[in-house]
């Protein structure tokens, strides 16, 4: 039998549509006056990955629910998902946000994992709903799709303030599930072995391998059921209202450290390095403030930290300022040395950029910065995950506010119940471990106390 012959062209198919290009989406702005608004409160209930919140001293802005979401991995994944970000807004369309506050319209939130080799990868999530305060305004930006894509279910609405309708202020949520049986367990670095990786960071610094390398450890806390962000993050917003209480993508913190913010051209960073927990009574406040302004040890940890941000603004700036010299920012559970840089910004030049350039300064990597990297890499013996990097949020201008993720926990994937929490320290020649032990408690205190209900 004979079989019939194949065509020598295989017959034509119908065109598909173009593949290049990333999603386009819609957003829409109302505004709307802010009296009263808790931002915080406003969450809904839902998973944690879900959840996404970037408020300080009650202004900033909350979102729920998934329009859009981007990943990246490795060395380009600044460079990536900034790509990727220009090609959504140009293809997006943002209605009703002209005039309104730094924020409104289409926005994204970023969070980034550590090291260039991590396996954690980085993410960009634009939300369905946001909702803002700032300076007596609030908006409600809902954001949806406009081309084929995968768009996860919205997190159900909270319901509206009077007004019904897309633009409507959403109305507070239920109240948040406080944990319940909470207990901790050391992490991926044993607690006892902590204090011999501090040791062996000395010992290398001394031995000329780095002059300065920021080492962490990690503590895990399981609560009975699958936690409810929305109790850490009203904890947060309450008890740290100076530091910027965020999440996104299931981590969850109050950073006091602004990596970059990006605000029309201007470049604002606010650089912490030197610490020293702050003890029970303010009358030994001034006493343990003058003490950190004037330890050569913090002094010189804290210049390695600014150095390293000037050194990294200078090429993408015209104009970059550091003060002389440091001052002390007092927070509820340690004081920091602090510097605020300021420059104006090359055009052309986003946030994300800047964030990528300026990824990992010496306040969470060390110097020399590659020498530190490899340290850390060593003697930590394990990944950071999104520890330490840059976490925040990316207008459709590029502007945005980049802090660092410290004093924060990330839900584990494989267990809704359980948090990873993570602290380190600046390891000079002349650190000591025992007083980097005492300085990572005071740095694990925001989570710990945020997880109580005290
Ligand atoms: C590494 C952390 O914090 C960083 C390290 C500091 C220090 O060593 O003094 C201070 C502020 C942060 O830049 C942390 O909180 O985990």
């Amino acid at each position: 039998m004979s079989h019939p012959t194949q065509p020598s062209t295989p017959p034509s198919t119908p065109a598909l549509p173009p593949t290049s290009g990333e999603p386009a989406l819609r957003a829409v702005t109302s505004l709307h006056p802010a009296d009263e608004i808790d931002l915080v409160r406003l969450l809904p209930h839902g998973p944690a990955t879900e959840l996404v919140a970037w408020v300080r001293g009650g202004e900033g802005m909350v979102g729920w629910g998934r329009a859009l979401e981007l990943s990246a991995t490795g060395p380009g994944r600044w460079a990536e998902l900034a790509d990727r970000w220009r090609e959504v807004t140009d293809a997006s369309t943002d209605e009703g946000s002209a005039g309104a506050p730094r924020g409104a319209g289409l926005v994204a939130w970023v969070s980034a994992a550590f090291s260039d080799d991590s396996p954690a990868g980085s993410t960009l999530v634009v939300p369905r709903t946001v909702v803002g305060v700032h300076e007596g305004v609030a908006w409600v930006t809902r954001i949806e799709q406009l081309s084929p894509g995968v768009v996860s279910e919205d997190v159900p609405s909270t319901g509206t303030t009077g007004a019904t309708g897309a633009d409507a202020l959403p109305r507070e949520g239920t109240p948040p599930v406080a944990p319940r049986g909470l207990r901790e367990a050391p992490g991926l670095t044993p607690d006892e072995g902590w204090e011999e990786v501090v040791a062996a960071g000395i010992d290398a610094v001394r031995g000329g391998r780095a002059e300065k390398v920021v080492l962490a450890r990690d503590v895990l806390a399981t609560a009975a059921e699958p936690l409810d962000l929305r109790w850490l993050l009203q904890r947060f917003a309450a008890g740290y209202p100076d530091t910027w209480t965020f999440a996104v993508d299931g981590l969850v913190g109050a950073t006091p450290e602004m990596l970059v913010r990006l605000d029309g051209g201007r470049v604002f960073s606010r650089v912490l390095a030197g610490t020293i927990p702050r003890e029970a009574g303010a009358g030994q406040d001034q006493r343990v403030a003058d003490g950190l302004l004037h330890s050569t040890k913090d002094l010189a940890e804290h210049a390695f930290a600014v150095e390293s941000v000037v050194e990294r603004l200078a090429p993408l700036c015209t104009t970059v300022e550091a003060p002389g010299t440091p001052s002390v920012l007092p927070l509820p559970n340690v004081f920091h040395l602090s510097s605020d840089v300021d420059g104006r910004v090359r055009p052309g030049t986003t946030v994300l950029e800047l964030a990528g350039a300026l990824h990992p300064s010496a306040a969470v990597g060390g110097t020399p910065r590659e020498a530190a990297l490899e340290l850390i890499t060593e003697l930590e013996g394990r990944d950071r995950d999104r520890y330490a990097a840059p976490v925040g949020w990316v207008d459709a201008a590029g502007d945005g506010d980049m802090g660092l993720a410290l004093r924060c926990g990330r839900v584990l994937e494989e267990d809704p119940a359980t948090l990873r929490l993570w602290a380190g320290g600046g390891i000079m020649a002349d650190s000591d471990p025992r007083t980097e032990w005492v300085e990572t408690g005071a740095k694990l205190a925001p989570m710990r106390w945020a997880l109580g209900t005290d």
